[in-house]
């Protein structure tokens, strides 16, 4: 996606993908990938998700990147938190009580930026990119965060019905995308069609919302 295309949704803050609350596929999956106590938690493409601050209760360390500057002031913000801020290279670093939020493009954090990453949380970051650029992401995801296990929740939906995004990103890309490098495990996967009144508006007939938890094997 043109990083202005996103810039534009939090300056009009058309942001239907925000949650009021932790995702209850966190809460309830987040155990699933046996993080070590007090690791390091990544949160690619965060926006301002209450789920950083959900991770940060649990005992993590949380480290986010985010385009927007609006969407991580309002993080803060909203939060009542007060970052120090810092620059770093093409990246500014804002960080408060734990949790730490580089603002900028994801493809610009290199693994030097990052502490070791214990655990990955990813929440429609990989499906808020097309297909095309998908491989990239995640291969630039597994660099950034070496073995540390992933849980990714991923939407799927019948092609064709809408343009993302949400990109549908259905098992077949999962596996594509992360088969050859982790091992792959469905925990859950919900019918989201009725709790997603706009995707509906936009043609959707059906709507899957799947927790996967990709570990690396051994
Ligand atoms: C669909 S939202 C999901 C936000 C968050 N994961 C959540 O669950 O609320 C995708 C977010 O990715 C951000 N984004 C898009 N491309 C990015 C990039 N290349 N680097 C960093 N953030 C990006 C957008 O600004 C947007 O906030």
């Amino acid at each position: 996606m043109d990083p202005q295309f996103w810039l534009d949704r939090w300056q009009n803050q058309e942001i239907g993908f925000h949650l009021d609350g932790v995702n209850p596929l966190l809460e309830r999956h987040w155990s699933a990938l046996d993080a070590p106590a007090g690791c390091a938690v990544f949160v690619p493409l965060c926006g301002k998700s209450l789920d950083l601050v959900y991770l940060r209760r649990l005992g993590h360390p949380v480290v986010g990147v985010e385009l927007s500057a609006l969407a991580v002031g309002q993080f803060f913000a909203e939060n009542g938190l007060e970052p120090r801020v810092a620059e770093r290279g093409p990246l500014r670093v804002f960080e408060a009580g734990g949790i730490t939020l580089y603002q900028g493009d994801l493809f610009a954090l290199t693994p030097a930026d990052l502490p070791a990453i214990g655990a990955v949380y990813d929440r429609a970051s990989l499906i808020a990119l097309p297909p095309e650029r998908q491989p990239a992401y995640a291969e630039h995801l597994l660099a950034l965060v070496a073995a540390a296990p992933i849980l990714l929740i991923a939407l799927d939906y019948p092609a064709g019905e809408m343009q993302g995004p949400p990109f549908s990103t259905p098992a077949a890309q999962v596996e594509r995308l992360y088969g050859p490098r982790r091992a792959l495990a469905a925990l859950e996967v919900l019918d989201a069609l009725a709790d997603s009144p706009a995707l509906r508006a936009r043609g959707l007939t059906a709507l899957n919302e799947t927790a996967w938890r990709l570990r690396t094997p051994g």
